[in-house]
């Protein structure tokens, strides 16, 4: 029985995952674990490179799931990388990945990141505000470098999504907005600078978007400023970068465009705006996070303490939680299960799935039901490739997960699971407290 793109249900009633048995991958590596098949992020990013065609590029945002291996993957595929902090930059160095195909973001980029970023000599540095605009110039003088870069503005478009994970509208704090004259001052300035070579704008409106409207709205707003622009000064855009934020099917009730829609429907938007404005057509850049790796993975816990309050609700906990999986927590964020050992039993009870965490809102799935969970079944969550793993943490002292890749049978550990002794390798206990 085939479920979803790469997932199927074998013979004996388990979850299979890049024909791989969950069951089997849960004792052998333990739990909770991610697990990342590599068939459907390999697709997805042919998915883009296809449907945007050459001379159009594709920045893997490396926020949304980051390890060397993703970034050997990203590289074999042709894509660039976006990254965020001295933490990306560094794992993505560290894969081999080269220097000039990343875009490097952050609103905050500290004097290190900038020098480290110009020392390595990323391709794109995305310029989020008149701060790091000025410290990129001067040390980009001192340094005798002139970094290519973007602006990163802020559109004024209302995304759909939840308030956390929108960024296009006025009120955000990334981006030179649009509408307050900002933005066309940081291009003045840009321009004036013999130290740095403005190449084109950026904007990203949000995360989790299900709808086209905001992307081709973005774009349609990008491109008549860039025509303002251009009007004014002469300074023609070589690059639009539109960012990410194409969503995807968390449960049976959303329904995301499909990327090669999306990426349609912005081609044609800038294109008809070009057209209008009498601007030559940029090349187009996406950054897509999510939508590559989310469908990706799923996450496999042991079911252990069950506690049945009648007439109320069941929980049932699992051995991870919000340490792996914040988004819940972060955002209401709703996910699917399965008990990837029963496949084959019926749905029998509606239980709220919980973490371990000492929290009352470590709860990963409000409302779902599997057949009667027993402790020991292996809960799967799907969905879970994008802005899991990347967002974890320690609390309660909890070791981070282990990560494999799955392809046609085989498993590859990519990420090993963080041990007891890791937790306390950054403590230091000064010598008169073991006295
Ligand atoms: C600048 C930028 N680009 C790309 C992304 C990736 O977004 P998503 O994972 O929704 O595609 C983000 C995160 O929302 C972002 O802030
Ligand atoms: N972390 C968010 C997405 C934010 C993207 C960063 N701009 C999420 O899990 O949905």
């Amino acid at each position: 029985m085939r479920i979803a793109e790469s997932l199927r249900v074998n013979a004996v009633g388990h979850l299979e995952i890049g024909e791989v048995d969950t069951v089997h991958l849960a004792r052998e590596y333990g739990t909770p674990l991610y697990v990342l098949d590599e068939e459907v992020f390999r697709a997805n990013c042919r998915r883009y490179l296809c449907s945007l065609g050459p001379g159009n590029r594709a920045a893997y945002a490396g926020k949304a799931l980051l390890t060397l291996a993703i970034c050997r993957i990203c590289q074999e595929e042709g894509l660039y990388l976006d990254v965020v902090s001295a933490g990306e930059l560094y794992t993505a160095v560290k894969a081999g990945f080269p220097p000039e195909r990343l875009y490097f973001h952050g609103n905050n980029k500290s004097l290190q990141e900038i020098e480290m970023g110009l020392e390595l000599g990323v391709g794109r540095f995305v310029v989020d505000n008149f701060y790091e605009l000025e410290l990129l110039e001067e040390r980009a003088r001192a340094l005798g470098k002139k970094p290519a870069i973007l602006l990163r503005l802020t559109p004024g478009i209302e995304a759909h999504t939840h308030e956390y994970i929108r960024t296009g509208q006025l009120d955000s704090k990334f981006g030179f907005p649009l509408a307050t004259g900002v933005a066309e001052e940081a291009v003045r300035r840009a321009l004036s600078s013999p130290h740095l070579e403005l190449v084109g704008l950026h904007c990203h409106i949000g995360s989790q978007i299900l709808r086209l409207e905001p992307f081709q709205e973005a774009a349609r707003v990008m491109v008549a400023f860039a025509a303002s622009i251009r009007r004014k000064t002469g300074w023609v855009m070589e690059e639009l970068d539109l960012g990410g934020g194409l969503g995807i099917r968390y449960t049976a009730e959303d329904d995301p465009p499909a990327i090669e829609d999306y990426v349609q429907a912005i081609l044609r938007a800038v294109e008809e705006a070009c057209q209008e404005e009498g601007l030559p057509l940029p090349r187009i850049v996406v950054e897509p996070g999510r939508s590559i790796v989310g469908p990706a993975g799923i996450t496999l816990y042991t079911v252990g303490a069950i506690k049945e309050i009648p007439g109320v609700r069941t929980y049932v906990a699992v051995d991870g939680g919000m340490a792996d999986n914040p988004r819940p927590a972060l955002y209401q964020a709703r996910y699917e299960a399965v008990l990837a050992n029963r496949m084959l039993e019926p749905p029998a009870v509606e239980v709220a799935v919980a973490g371990k965490c000492c929290e009352s809102g470590d709860i990963l799935i409000p409302a779902i039901k599997l057949p009667r969970p027993q402790p020991g079944d292996i809960l799967a969550v799907f969905a879970t490739g994008a802005y899991n793993y990347s967002m974890s943490m320690n609390y309660n002292r909890l070791p981070r997960p282990a990560m494999v890749l799955v392809r046609g049978g085989e498993v590859d550990l990519i990420v090993a699971r963080e041990t007891l002794e890791d937790l306390i390798s950054h403590d230091r206990v000064p010598e008169r407290l073991w006295k």
